[in-house]
């Protein structure tokens, strides 16, 4: 890749209030292009390359996620930290446990794909909205399959009535000219990212965005920190506007997990009424003088919207119970393995 000036690699100035001037005469800022378990591919003014990850930075809740950006030593292609992220796109792990995995950090835009048939479906893109919302990411509607429906206005107009002030595209992925209207989201340095079910567009529309350059370096051989070669994954990409997509196997799979501080602001129009009701702890179900069930009546507010609000905090709820009880018990099992040691070495009499 050729040279790359710190904003054309997304740095904003936000950043630089944590670096000191020890900071950088010790080392560099670079952002992650992608992880790997020996390290990471990183790009610099200096081009890319491969750097080590200290042990500590491994750990699961501060890992580090492409599009992070990393200071790297100067003289030893070790990262020394990971700098404050302006957002992070996490993903609820597979399993019961509901721990979060950090898949994308400093990304600006979230479009979240759907396609006008059967796929569009209003309670996922209010889930869509908390994730994005959680993150701190502006998110974009794009709707897509446009030229396959003859009622594409009609999803428009139904996603805009229920969601509120979002925003919302409307094209056909296969349209070479498909990317026009997401440019004002794609200038240099910007970074994007895409979320929705299988078979909606998000690789048309990925490698529309694409130079033709970064199409043939998705895959790429580096040598790594210990001059190995290693076949990498590259997972942010160049776009042709100099803006940056990052396309993981984690966003694939994003499980969308609840947000509960995010859930308020999505659903701020049911916030704004449960405001009105007579009591504060009002369940708006038979209570005297309910104004959220006084909008249901009147036709304003959808049940729809209220159970899926319902049901997105009942899951934020048990979600944050469960990381709760994760977390008290790896404490207890600490605090247990510590007593076993004081034991042990009371018996060997040291
Ligand atoms: N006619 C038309 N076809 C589209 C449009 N968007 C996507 N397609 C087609 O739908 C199919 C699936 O598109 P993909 O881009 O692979 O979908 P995806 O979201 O990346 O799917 P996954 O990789 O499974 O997550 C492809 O055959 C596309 O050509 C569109 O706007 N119009
Ligand atoms: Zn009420």
């Amino acid at each position: 890749m050729s040279f790359q000036t710190l904003s054309q690699l997304g740095w904003q100035p936000g950043y630089a209030q944590h670096l000191t001037l020890t900071d950088f005469e010790a080392g560099y800022p670079a952002r992650v292009l992608a992880v790997h378990r020996s390290g990471l591919s990183v790009l610099s003014s200096r081009g890319t390359g491969s750097v080590v990850l200290p042990h500590h930075l491994l750990e699961a809740e501060s890992a580090v996620a492409v599009g992070d950006w990393v200071l790297v030593e100067h003289e030893a292609d070790r990262v020394m930290r990971l700098l404050p992220r302006q957002s992070l796109i996490e993903r609820v792990a597979a399993g019961g446990d509901h721990r979060r995995q950090s898949i994308a950090a400093n990304v600006d835009t979230l479009f979240i794909v759907t396609s006008c048939n059967d796929d569009f479906n209003l309670s996922r893109l209010e889930r869509y909205l908390a994730l994005a919302c959680e993150a701190g990411v502006e998110p974009v509607l794009v709707f897509t399959k446009v030229d396959l429906s003859d009622t594409a206005n009609e999803y428009v107009a139904e996603a805009r009535a229920a969601l509120g002030a979002v925003t919302v595209v409307a094209l056909n992925a296969t349209d070479t000219m498909a990317v026009a209207p997401l440019a004002r989201w794609l200038a240099t340095g910007r970074t994007v990212a895409f979320v929705g079910s299988s078979g909606v567009g998000k690789s048309t529309l990925t490698n529309r965005l694409l130079g033709e350059a970064s199409q043939q370096t998705r895959t790429i051989r580096e040598d790594d920190a210990k001059g190995r070669h290693t076949t990498t994954a590259r997972e942010m990409f160049p776009t042709a506007s100099g803006a940056w997509v990052i396309d993981t196997p984690g966003m694939r799979e994003l499980r969308i997990g609840a947000a509960e501080s995010a859930l308020d602001s999505v659903f701020d129009d049911i916030e704004a009424l449960a405001e009105q009701c007579r009591f504060r702890d009002c369940h708006h179900e038979g209570d005297a003088d309910c104004a959220v069930e006084r909008a249901l009546a009147a036709g304003t507010l959808d049940h729809r919207r209220l159970a899926n609000y319902r049901k997105l905090q009942r899951e934020a709820a048990v979600a944050q119970r469960t990381l709760r009880e994760k977390r008290e018990q790896s404490r207890q099992f600490g605090a247990m393995a510590k007593e076993a040691m004081r034991a042990k070495r009371d018996r060997l009499g040291r």
